[in-house]
């Protein structure tokens, strides 16, 4: 009898081709390297789902005209994040690391009319820039910006809890500290998002192999957040395995 089971991910899928003979391989097929694979995935990808748009393209200026750094979610991890906030129908978010607003909006509009993001930014004039984004964006109603270091601010903010969502998108080695409060303040059913939790492609290294100063905290933090998250029986998590990483837990009891 023939197995008429569709094979999704057969060795051909996952791994690079192999190579063919001739000048560049026969025309129309695929990249050879995994690397330009990827690469194509990922072009495929933005080409399809078309994860930015002229609102969010104009942040991405605004910040390069404020010498901001180039730093805001990547474009798939941030589409999959409004994605799954519509799809929950949260209401409430907090988010700590506002930049320029970008994934500020991304969050803002999935929360829809009557929902509030509180965004926590340590930079006062980051602040004040993405303030300028959710007012272009028409989401300044809908979006507070809370200026100051999260681990004060996010104390203020307890009171307003629980939360649907939070988004944790600023200093990776303050994500347990984060991550102390988040457990704390999400309800039954809401979500952590953590970004950048493959830790710029290091998360998997051994400590004791990273002598940057400035890498190995960061590196540490994320990996506590990733197995804390992993580990605690009150949560459901995972991670979107994109160039960044993005951790993604529910909240079971
Ligand atoms: C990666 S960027 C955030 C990007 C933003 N979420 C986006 O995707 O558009 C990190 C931001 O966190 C802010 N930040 C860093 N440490 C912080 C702290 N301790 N408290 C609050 N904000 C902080 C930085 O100033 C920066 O704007």
């Amino acid at each position: 009898m023939v197995d008429k089971t569709p094979v999704l991910f057969s060795p051909h899928t996952l791994m690079p081709r192999p190579h063919r003979p001739g000048p560049g391989g026969p025309p129309g097929l695929p990249p050879q390297s995994l690397e330009s694979r990827l690469q194509a995935l990922e072009d495929y990808s933005q080409r399809t789902f078309k994860p930015t748009d002229a609102v969010l393209q104009e942040v991405v200026q605004r910040a390069r005209q404020h010498n901001m750094p180039n730093i805001h979610v990547g474009r798939m991890d941030g589409l999959t994040m409004e994605v799954i906030i519509r799809m929950a129908g949260y209401k409430k978010m907090v988010e700590i690391g506002a930049l320029a607003g970008y994934s500020g909006i991304l969050i803002a509009r999935a929360l829809g009319p009557g929902g509030h993001l509180h965004s926590v930014e340590y930079n006062p004039d980051f602040a004040e820039v993405a303030r300028e984004s959710f007012r272009k964006a028409g989401l300044d109603d809908r979006v507070t910006v809370h200026v100051g270091r999260a681990s004060e601010v996010l104390e203020q903010l307890t009171e307003l809890g629980p939360f649907d969502g939070i988004f944790i998108d600023a200093d990776k080695n303050n994500y347990p500290v984060y991550l102390d409060w988040a457990e704390k303040n999400i309800r039954v059913g809401g979500a952590i998002f953590g970004d950048n939790t493959f830790g710029f492609g290091h998360v998997w290294r051994n400590l004791d192999t990273i002598h940057d100063h400035h890498l190995k905290p960061a590196i540490a933090g994320v990996q506590t957040f990733n197995s804390r998250l992993a580990d605690n029986p009150n949560f459901r998590a995972t991670i979107l395995p994109t160039d960044q990483g993005l951790t993604m837990a529910v909240r079971l009891k």
